[in-house]
């Protein structure tokens, strides 16, 4: 990588978002759909905090995770059928409660305005992250949504990364992948993409051990991160 991209554009070409916990705070709805959905099997809801460390690998991986807090193991078909129901259940209440993180939007226009292309590539599926980039009156500045329905596999895996790339019509090597948790990261590492990680988020792990090449503390940091691995790099 150099401090001009590929194609002697400004180094980056192209940041590639995470949403829940990254440009967005989803954990209160989605922490509400689960407990909509638990009672229904005769269990207890599980608190936002214990929630929050359950959310970057995606719905079904969540649903497992909250059947496993309260002592239940789901075999394949009740995945199947509670991960149905969560869908449901989530998708009637996608931003009733979930804020946008503190100076993203104003952040997303700052580099919307300057020519760098912006991706979101979350582990939620595609349709849910529409309607809430849609309802923040994002989408106009996104030029790729990838969710964790739209590929055959998710992060950590760098499949969708590689798509994002594709459709932003840029070189890996001209990406930076912005997220808060191990799914981000260990996917970015996995892609050769250089990552942040960004803390304030929902991971379970410490951030400061997920081997991002930068930490931040907020979004409002990352055109100084950005800024550093150019020098770094030139
Ligand atoms: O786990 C999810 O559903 C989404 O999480 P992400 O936006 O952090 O990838
Ligand atoms: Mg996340």
């Amino acid at each position: 990588m150099s401090a001009a991209s590929a194609n002697g554009h400004d180094w980056p070409g192209a940041i590639l978002f995470d949403l829940d916990g990254t440009l967005i705070d989803s954990v209160p709805d989605i922490a509400a759909a689960v407990n909509e959905l638990l009672p229904l099997y005769g269990l207890e809801p599980l608190g936002v905090d214990q929630v929050r460390k359950m959310v970057g690998e995606g719905v079904r991986k969540l649903v497992e995770r909250a059947f496993a807090a309260r002592g239940v193991k789901l075999d394949k078909g009740d995945l199947d059928e509670r991960h149905g129901r969560m869908m449901t259940i989530y998708g009637k209440h996608l931003t009733g409660r979930t804020e946008l993180m503190a100076g993203a939007g104003r952040m997303l226009a700052d580099y919307h305005r300057g020519g760098v292309k912006l991706a979101v590539v979350t582990n939620k599926p595609e349709g849910f992250t529409r309607i809430i980039l849609d309802h923040f009156g994002l989408s106009d500045m996104i030029g790729a949504v990838v969710g964790g329905d739209t590929c055959a596999d998710r992060k950590p895996e760098p499949g969708m990364l590689y798509h994002t790339a594709d459709l932003l019509h840029v070189d890996k090597d001209d990406c930076v992948m912005v997220g808060d948790s191990p799914a981000d990261i260990d996917a970015a590492r996995n892609a050769g993409i250089r990552s942040v990680a960004v803390r304030g988020g929902y991971s379970r792990v410490p951030v400061d051990e997920l081997g991002a090449d930068i930490v931040i503390d907020t979004l409002a940091d990352l055109p100084g991160a950005i800024a550093a691995m150019k020098s770094s790099a030139a």
